[in-house]
């Protein structure tokens, strides 16, 4: 197996919400870790059609820019009633033409369909975020880590906290979004902990504990 030599990786995300809760994350283990953002890389086209194939997509060019091992986060959230859609294609919801992101625009064409869909009660509402982390190096050699966290979804949106779709997203046994947890109740983990709530922080914690060495 490939080693993460000199305690160094790339985060190969351009998403600010994302590189926040990673930087949180990684504090423990003292990495040194500089963003695909940071450095500058270019945001590859991700056109696969499963997570493990976008994430692999960004994890790869960030590796192949850098010479390091690079480690991508494909994520979104699937609704039971519209057969798992956004799902991988998430982000693209919240494009406007002009290519900035709108996620309270994304929020509401989710709720739309939903309605539309006759999806009021909460069982009809139910839908997963999922979170599948890829570790790639240079050579194109690659693991995966995933995470899903169930819940509903909840209108109107609640919580200025987190990002992207969070105030809409209320994970199973919480009365609370995660749009109103902080990063340290949305992840629900710190290292040592026997179990982590969001998906990211379960993808996570299976990462950490296959790669990471505490400092
Ligand atoms: O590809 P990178 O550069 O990492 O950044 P991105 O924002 O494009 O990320 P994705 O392609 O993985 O798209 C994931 C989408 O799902 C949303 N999403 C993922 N995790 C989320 C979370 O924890 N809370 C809220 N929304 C989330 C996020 O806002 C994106 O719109
Ligand atoms: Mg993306």
């Amino acid at each position: 197996m490939r080693e993460i030599e000199n305690r160094q990786f790339v985060l190969a995300s351009h998403n600010a919400g994302k590189l926040r809760e990673f930087a949180d994350l990684l504090a423990p283990f003292g990495y040194r870790v500089r963003s695909a953002a940071e450095l500058g890389l270019p945001e590859p086209e991700e056109t696969g059609t499963t997570f493990e194939e976008n994430a692999y997509i960004k994890a790869h060019a960030a590796a192949c820019a850098t010479g390091l091992p690079a480690l991508a986060d494909d994520s979104g959230m699937c609704a039971d009633a519209l057969a798992g859609a956004p799902g991988v294609y998430t982000a693209d919801w919240a494009t406007l033409p002009d290519g900035r992101r709108d996620f309270r625009v994304a929020m509401e064409k989710v709720e739309r369909l939903l309605r539309e869909k006759g999806a009021f009660g909460a069982s009809a509402r139910r839908a997963r975020f999922v979170a599948v982390l890829c570790l790639c190096f240079p050579d194109g050699a690659a693991e995966y880590y995933r995470g899903e966290v169930e819940g509903q979804l909840v209108w109107p949106p609640r919580g200025t906290l987190g990002f992207g779709y969070d105030p809409v997203f209320q994970p199973d046994g919480f009365e609370t979004t995660f749009g109103e947890m902080t990063a340290q109740q949305k992840h629900g983990w710190k290292p040592g902990d026997a179990h982590a709530l969001s998906h990211r922080a379960r993808a996570f914690k299976s990462f950490a504990e296959a790669r990471l060495v505490a400092a």
